[in-house]
């Protein structure tokens, strides 16, 4: 089903999540549109891993409607699940990005592979590694790259930087704004740190277990001085 809501791409509609008889999202309604860049914000425990969950299609609602556009979805998880024995090279671990893949690599989707890890400043002799023996900053790049790969309409990040130094961090976030900017790319991102990131047409939504706020971050800040703290 199509959203209602004119040029939006995403529509929550009172959507309740729930594991078992836990409530952890409750009647949470809102729209994303095209190129917004959407900010989640909100104490620990609050449910912004299970509101992206949802959007993935690993949660269902318990109660109300999910409605999207058939979207080609990157998604960075915020725990990194690699396990210690998986034998998949990077060049393998990124490959599965790819919305389409064959049973050999072709020069062509190497070349774009060597041309991201330069971009996320990684040295290309990473590419024959074991994923098993990176580093955590050095894997959570490997899944940026693998999330942006394929091109997504939406970029859907877990507080992506939580393994990267200050300076790529930084680096990071410039780089992605300026896909946003070339590519008309959504972005929806867990954070616990908004100086990071903030644009000013971001958009900020304050959760725990309800929708407490969602608007401008100039609006945003209104909302935080009027006595409202989050952690
Ligand atoms: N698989 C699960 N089964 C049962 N309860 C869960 C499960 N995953 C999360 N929860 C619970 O749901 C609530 C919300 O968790 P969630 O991970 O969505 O919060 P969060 O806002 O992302 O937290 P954090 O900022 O700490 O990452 C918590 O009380 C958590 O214990």
């Amino acid at each position: 089903m199509k959203p209602n809501c004119s040029n939006c791409l995403i529509e929550y509609k009172d959507v309740t999540l729930s594991y078992g008889y836990l409530d952890v999202i409750k009647h949470a309604s809102f729209t994303v549109h095209q190129n917004d860049f959407l900010n989640i914000v909100g104490p620990n425990g609050a449910g912004k891993t299970t509101l992206i969950k949802s959007l993935i299609h690993q949660i269902k609602p318990k109660h109300g409607q999910i409605i999207m556009q058939d979207l080609n979805m990157g998604y960075v998880p915020q725990k990194l699940t690699i396990k210690r024995n998986i034998p998949l090279t990077v060049l393998e671990f990124i490959y599965t990005g790819f919305t389409k893949q064959r049973l050999i690599i072709s020069k062509s989707d190497k070349a774009l592979i060597v041309e991201w890890l330069t971009k996320m400043k990684l040295d290309t002799s990473l590419l024959n590694e074991k994923v098993s023996h990176l580093s955590g900053g050095q894997l959570q790049r490997i899944y940026l790259i693998r999330s942006l790969i394929s091109n997504p309409e939406v970029l859907i990040l877990d507080e992506p930087a939580s393994a990267l130094d200050p300076n790529f961090r930084e680096y990071f976030y410039e780089l992605i704004k300026d896909i946003r900017r070339n590519n008309n790319l959504t972005i929806i991102h867990i954070t616990h740190d908004l100086t990071d990131v903030i644009l000013e047409n971001s958009l900020v939504m304050y959760v725990d277990q309800e929708i407490k706020f969602f608007g401008t971050y100039i609006d945003y800040n209104k909302f935080e001085h009027e006595g409202h703290h989050h952690d």
